[in-house]
């Protein structure tokens, strides 16, 4: 896992470096700003495309001074930079990149208290105003210079987060910030880049390693950690000869009624293509034929509204219940059924989660390791209403802990919050996927993967990944603009594989 490290972290990552490596403060600055040039030359080669470097005058702005001397070393011609004069104070590394930059023909133009801001032509914009020592909300003349550089129509880079962005923590609620095209981020993306509210001030960010000491980021066993592919693959267990379907366990899906069977066969098929032994799917009666004809491998338990099942809970491995099951009283009753019969950790989603969240008194009886796996609307229906969602996963670290399951958060970077305290960032996943049906196959797969043994935080750190990972397969290569829940599905097996490739 890549720990996500908040902006102290970052400084004393830096400070560690620096004296344990050992590497000078400034060349460790010499070696972000190279990093940084290293992917500028690389998009945008014209070397005579007119860019306009806006520094402040602490280190993030002391980047900015390195990376136009190094971008004038490429061939660069048309550089102009501005200092955003805004402060008497100016850090040592600061002013050691403005002494090394006046001994070149580079225009400086300091930006001054109060003065009214020039015209702006250039074709692109690198802002390296303010970095992860931003300590408020901008005010003064830094709004009005985010503002104006807001209006500009040039394209917009930022070193290392957009000035005016909150590293992490709780951003003011329309926070003046410089919205950034592309954010070029020192060693890890910052944790606010993938919580939602970064939307409107990022729209991509980028990472290039400046060799921050690993020994000591992990030291500090971070809460938030980035998971990547090779966690995906520590996780996936081979299949190995003489094992049976009996090995891979029985997975009991309890979804559906007669107008949303849809969500019963999204789940219980992705449970079969995710690897259970066996599936059963409980269902509605009325939903047997497109069960049988869809996918004949999966046995089925057929409800009547007014009718008791006798479900034989011992027979399964894994519970998940949920997908369109409505919430009428035959909904509950299997729910109620589900809390009081089976001992395993079970998996619950969408209408089970609004069965629990009208009837907050089932939460208490989930089993331990349980999985909710709830969209943001369904975890404040559960938990209550958030301003934001630094408070949101701090309310799921919480609730998690307190009731000692797990929390899917589902997004963009879906959140995975164990009752350990961790916060798990999904690194797979892409807009094509935002469809209706994408949550009953993660629940669906979670399920598989318990009924295969796996533990619940491991079945839900690699059901994250593989459900999102199928989805980067089929959507990347030829840019598809949507791909469906289905194709997910039938995609497992393919992505599973490749793990283990
Ligand atoms: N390991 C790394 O990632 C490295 C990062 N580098 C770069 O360093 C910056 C962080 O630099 P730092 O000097 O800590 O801070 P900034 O440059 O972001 O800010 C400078 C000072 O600005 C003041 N400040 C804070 N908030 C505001 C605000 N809202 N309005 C005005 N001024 C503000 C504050 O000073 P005070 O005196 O006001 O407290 C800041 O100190 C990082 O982002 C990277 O770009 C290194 O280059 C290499 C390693
Ligand atoms: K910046």
């Amino acid at each position: 896992m890549l720990p996500l490290l908040t902006a102290q972290q970052i400084r004393e990552a830096d400070a560690y470096t620096i004296s344990n490596e050992p590497v000078s403060s400034i060349d460790l600055m010499e070696r972000a700003s190279k990093a940084f040039v290293g992917w500028f030359v690389n998009h945008y080669p014209d070397r005579k495309e007119s860019i306009a470097v806006y520094c402040g005058s602490g280190n993030n702005g002391g980047d900015g001074l390195a990376i136009s001397r190094m971008l004038f070393e490429h061939g660069y011609t048309q550089l102009d930079v501005k200092i955003a004069s805004y402060s008497n104070r100016s850090t040592a590394d600061f002013d050691t990149n403005l002494a090394r930059l006046i001994q070149l023909a580079i225009p400086i133009t300091a930006l001054l208290p109060g003065e009214d801001l020039l015209q702006e032509n250039a074709a692109i914009i690198i802002d390296a105003l303010l970095g992860t020592g931003l300590n408020k909300a901008l005010s003064g003349d830094y709004e009005k210079l985010a503002k104006f550089i807001n209006g500009l129509s040039a394209g917009k880079v930022a070193v290392d987060i957009p000035t005016g962005f909150f590293a992490d923590g709780e951003m003011p609620v329309d926070a003046p910030v410089i919205k950034a095209d592309v954010v070029i981020s020192f060693q890890q993306p910052k944790i606010n880049f993938l919580l939602p509210d970064s939307a409107k001030y990022v729209d991509c960010w980028q990472t290039v390693n400046i060799g921050l000491s690993e020994t000591f980021t992990n030291s500090l066993d971070s809460p938030y950690q980035f998971l990547e592919e090779k966690d995906a693959r520590a996780l996936i267990k081979p299949r190995h000869h003489f094992s049976n379907k009996g090995t891979y366990g029985h997975a009991f899906i309890i979804a559906g009624e007669a107008e949303t069977m849809g969500a019963a066969l999204l789940s219980s098929s992705a449970c079969l293509y995710a690897g259970a032994g066996l599936t059963t799917a409980c269902i509605p009666q009325a939903g047997l034929f497109a069960l049988n004809s869809s996918h004949p491998e999966i046995m089925a338990v057929l409800r009547q509204d007014d009718e008791q099942l006798n479900i034989e809970w011992d027979k399964y491995t894994a519970v998940g219940i949920g997908p369109g099951l409505g919430k009428k009283a035959i909904a509950l009753q299997l729910l109620s059924d589900v809390l009081e019969r089976f001992c395993n950790p079970i998996v619950a989603d969408a209408d089970a989660l609004n069965l629990l969240a009208e009837n907050p008194i089932l939460l208490k009886k989930l089993p331990a390791e349980s999985i909710l796996t709830p969209h943001m609307k369904e975890f404040d229906r559960l938990f209550g209403e958030h301003n934001n969602w630094w408070q949101r996963m701090q309310t799921a670290r919480v609730k998690a802990a307190e009731l000692g399951i797990n929390i899917v958060l589902k997004n963009d970077y879906t959140l995975i919050i164990t009752p350990h305290g961790k916060v798990y960032f999904n690194s797979t996943s892409n807009p094509a996927m935002a469809t209706g049906g994408m949550g009953d196959v993660l629940t669906g797969i979670i399920t598989s993967l318990i009924a295969q043994k796996y533990q619940p935080e491991e079945a839900c750190l690699l059901g994250v990944y593989i459900h999102g990972k199928a989805g980067d397969e089929l959507a990347l290569p030829d840019r598809a603009y949507v791909v469906t829940p289905t194709q997910i599905a039938n995609r497992l097996p393919a992505t599973m594989a490749k793990l283990l490739a």
